[in-house]
């Protein structure tokens, strides 16, 4: 889709800001460039819309050498998002937003239609913020826009430069999820420049790491994190990296534990069955639609006959107990994590895209997928050793 072939740049004044890049990008990825302040990655998506010319090598944008497209023609298949988004401040949200698509000869009504169904797209209810004038509106919000904007022409490229770098960090975990989940939606080939490996990693399929004008590493978020190419990289990922590993590490169905479940209309008699059955004292209950209500215990073993007797009377429904902790499958490590933390549970249950339940996740399935996770990174590590004796021994 979008193809960089041995591009190089250097500045009049003797400056080398891209120095042999050749990296590809596929149809509909989210392709990160990371690295820090002055390695080149702003010239490198300058290049991509020719904001800046290659002084050697070129790009080809779907097998088309992007120095031969009229600069304009090339523009309007490439949106382009920067920090300081640039909208006019005496227009309103939905002309900003229109202003592509009347450039490019849609109706005014038409293009403000479009202009609405955008600005909801990303997060902006048309009635309430279409009229405003920028300054009326939070930096977030304008960064929205600033994506609305870019989307209108429906490109098929987005070039994004740090467009969430002015934001504060709240804002800005919760624009990347926005992003996240509208790309997911739009799926446009993006490269989206950050010098924040935690945004790197959390929107790239694959990330370039930068140094110097050169990538040092191109590879998915695991990879990068769990086997850096260089010393660079390394360092640059930072010590941490085992955690930063728990957030690209997906919550499996083999991590998964699968207590006994009932549901709440289900006798107490019946639920004890099943958790003697199972060797355990607990089970989840589920409501009459299957949705997660809680759990239900097996009650206190020391208890007398009686006692037992009475807990076993009646329904799930009388002795159940709310429990409202939940992860969908493919959730990150580190969000079941901070989940179980947060709600200071002794399992979390894991539902799928239709909100049925997988089965639940408890502190030693987590433990156990935690030890998945490090021992990735530690076999990283092992491969090269052996690579050094080999070498060693040669
Ligand atoms: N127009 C220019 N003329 C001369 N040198 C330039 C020009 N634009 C950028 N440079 C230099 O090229 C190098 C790469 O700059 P670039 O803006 O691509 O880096 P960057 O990785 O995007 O940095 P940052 O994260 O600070 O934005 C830097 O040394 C910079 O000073």
């Amino acid at each position: 889709m979008l193809r960089f072939e041995h591009v190089s740049k250097r500045y009049p004044n003797g400056t080398v800001a891209v120095d042999g890049l050749d990296f590809e990008v596929n149809e509909g990825e989210l392709v990160t460039l990371v690295g820090p302040s002055g390695c080149g990655k702003t010239t490198t998506m300058k290049l991509v819309n020719r904001l800046e010319e290659p002084t050697s090598g070129r790009i080809l944008l779907d097998g088309e050498d992007v120095s031969r497209v009229d600069p304009v023609k090339l523009r309007r298949r490439i949106g382009y998002v920067i920090q300081q988004v640039g909208l006019f401040p005496h227009r309103t949200v939905l002309d900003n937003t229109a202003t592509v698509p009347v450039l490019l000869g849609r109706g005014r009504k038409a293009a403000r239609q479009r202009a609405a169904e955008l600005l909801e797209l990303v997060g902006l209810d048309p009635a309430v913020y279409g009229g405003r004038y920028p300054d009326q509106l939070s930096g977030g919000q304008r960064q929205r826009v600033g994506v609305a904007r870019a989307l209108a022409a429906d490109p098929p490229v987005l070039l994004m430069d740090e467009p969430f770098g002015a934001v504060d960090p709240v804002v800005r975990e919760r624009l990347q999820n926005e992003f996240l989940r509208l790309q997911q939606e739009v799926r446009k080939t993006v490269l989206f420049v950050t010098h924040d490996i935690e945004e790197a990693v959390r929107l790239g399929d694959r990330i370039a790491v930068f140094g110097e004008g050169r990538i040092e590493q191109y590879d998915s978020p695991a990879a990068v994190l769990g086997a850096p190419a260089t010393d660079y990289v390394a360092s640059f990922v930072g010590s941490d990296r085992g955690l930063k590993r728990l957030s690209v590490t997906p919550v499996e169905r083999g991590d998964l534990e699968q207590p006994p479940v009932v549901h709440l209309a289900d006798s107490m008699a019946t639920a004890r069955e099943r958790m003697r059955a199972d060797g355990v004292r607990w089970a989840v209950v589920l409501d009459e639609d299957d949705v997660l209500h809680g759990w239900v215990s097996a009650g206190d073993s020391g208890a007398s006959g009686e006692e037992r007797e009475r807990e076993s009377v009646g329904t799930v429904a009388g002795h159940a107990r709310r429990m409202e902790a939940w992860l969908r499958l493919g959730s990150s490590l580190k969000t079941a994590f901070s989940t179980m933390l947060q709600y200071d549970a002794g399992w979390i249950a894991v539902l799928d895209e239709e909100d049925r339940l997988l089965g639940v996740l408890t502190p030693s399935t987590l433990h156990e997928a935690l030890r998945r996770s490090i021992d990735a990174d530690t076999r990283s590590v092992e491969r090269s050793d052996v690579e050094l004796e080999t070498v060693n021994g040669a």
